[in-house]
Formats: C-alpha cells, sequence, structure tokens
C-alpha cells in the first residue's frame, strides 16, 4: 500500500457563469474592440491587474448610457480600464472621478486614456477612496465600488447617500469566485467573503434601492435608487 503522504485538494472555486458561455459572449463583444482596450487587457494578462473584464466593461457603459450618467465615482479604479468605459459613456461634458490608493496607477490610466481621446472628463485622485469621497461634494449618477473587499460595507454605506434617485451603486466580485455560496471554500484574505456577503444583504435589505446581480464573470451587483 502507499503510504505516501497526499496533498489534501483544494476545493475548487465556482464559476458563475460556464466558461463557453463566456467564451461566446466575448465573441458576440469583439465588435468593441479598440487598440486602447486592447492594449489594457493584455497589460492586465502581463500583470495579473484584476480588471473588470470586456464583458462588465460593457455592461457598464451600457447602464451608464441608460441611465443617461454625466457623473460617476468610482472606489479603486486600478489603471483606469472601468474609468475607459465609464469615460465613453458619460460624454464629452462628463465627469468620472476616480481613486485609487497605488500611485503607479495613475501614469498608466494617464497613458491609456490620453490615447483613447477620454483623459479630459476623468479626475484621477491618489489616496483612500472613501476620503477622497468625502472630500468630493454633491450626488453621482453612478458610485462605483471594485476597492478591497473589506472596504465594501462601509462603501456602500457612504455611497448609497449619495446616488442620486433613480442613479445607481455598482459593485464588482459580489459572488467572490463562489465563496459567497459555499461554507467550505478558502477565502482569498481572512474576512473578505464575511464583508461581501454583509454588503450584499445590507444592499438587498434596503427599502430604498432595488437591486440585482448580473453574474457574468465574478457578479456585479446594481443597486437603483428608487425616485418616490
Ligand atoms: C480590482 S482593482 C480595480 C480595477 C478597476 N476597477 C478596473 O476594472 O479596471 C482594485 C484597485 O483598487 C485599489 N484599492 C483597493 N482598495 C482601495 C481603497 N480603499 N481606496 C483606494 N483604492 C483602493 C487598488 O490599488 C487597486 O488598484
Amino acid at each position: 500500500m502507499d503510504d505516501t503522504p497526499q496533498i489534501p485538494s483544494r476545493p475548487a472555486l465556482i464559476a458563475p457563469v460556464h466558461r463557453e458561455i463566456e467564451a461566446y459572449l466575448a465573441d458576440l463583444a469583439q465588435p468593441t474592440d479598440t487598440p486602447t482596450l486592447i492594449g489594457m487587457e493584455s497589460l492586465a494578462v502581463r500583470q495579473s491587474f484584476p480588471i473588470v473584464g470586456r464583458l462588465c466593461g460593457v455592461f457598464l457603459k451600457t447602464l451608464a448610457l441608460a441611465i443617461g450618467a454625466r457623473r460617476v465615482f468610482e472606489f479603486g479604479s486600478g489603471f483606469g480600464y472601468s474609468t475607459h468605459w465609464f469615460a465613453t459613456a458619460v460624454g464629452p461634458e462628463g465627469r468620472v472621478v476616480c481613486a485609487d490608493s497605488d500611485p503607479a496607477n495613475l501614469p498608466l490610466a494617464k497613458h491609456f486614456l490620453k490615447e483613447a481621446g477620454l483623459w479630459e472628463r476623468v479626475e484621477f485622485r491618489i489616496g483612500q477612496a472613501q476620503g477622497v469621497f468625502r472630500s468630493v461634494g454633491g450626488e453621482f449618477d453612478i458610485c462605483y465600488n471594485d476597492a478591497d473587499k473589506c472596504d465594501y460595507p462601509d462603501i456602500w454605506r457612504m455611497a448609497r447617500e449619495r446616488v442620486r434617485p433613480g442613479g445607481c451603486y455598482i459593485a464588482d466580485n459580489v459572488l467572490w469566485h463562489g465563496r459567497v455560496a459555499r461554507e467550505c471554500l478558502p477565502d482569498a484574505v481572512p474576512g473578505w467573503t464575511e464583508a461581501i456577503r454583509e454588503h450584499n444583504r445590507l444592499i438587498f435589505t434596503d427599502p430604498g434601492f432595488d437591486a440585482f446581480v448580473n453574474p457574468t464573470r465574478d457578479g456585479m451587483v446594481v443597486a437603483r435608487r428608487k425616485t418616490g
């Protein structure tokens, strides 16, 4: 009998949408190709940087266009990939206020968004997004959250107040590769799964919002502030 110690197999994460369906949808989205988007996506692959990806990008742009968004705030902009989609949607008079804690992302965002002719629509601040948000006044058509997952409940609490009626709060990674649904999956960072669960519970029990989750990629919640 083989008594070699066995390495326990890691429980598999759950892909919300089957890989073949994602590939089919990505194929449909190919007409949105631009040299800048392709450049940003290949940088993300090279640096293993977690951008939202093409399908969620198209979703963000479509939502922003559907509600006529002109003013967007991003919590966690990375090097500006999600910003690119919002900046396209808000039009030349619109504004996307970006916040990211890593200063290395600013020159990259500037390079790509200038190349795409979108930099004039962007205000990119370096720092903790919650602090930047407090320092910027007014309501937003969209508050988009893609920051560290431990920050999700607090960001929801502060953003919900400042989404205009009829506007949307959107957050990425709300399925956390299935961890929110299955107890036994190991967390990526201790406490992050529980923070996402709390965030999702807060949204879905908030009487001031209507919410749903688009399961594409890692799950994106959209919560629309009621007007009545
Ligand atoms: C998932 S990436 C953002 C990707 C970007 N939204 C996109 O799709 O292109 C998360 C980014 O948030 C930043 N970040 C995380 N927590 C933050 C916080 N509380 N305040 C500011 N930036 C934060 C990180 O530096 C990182 O660049």
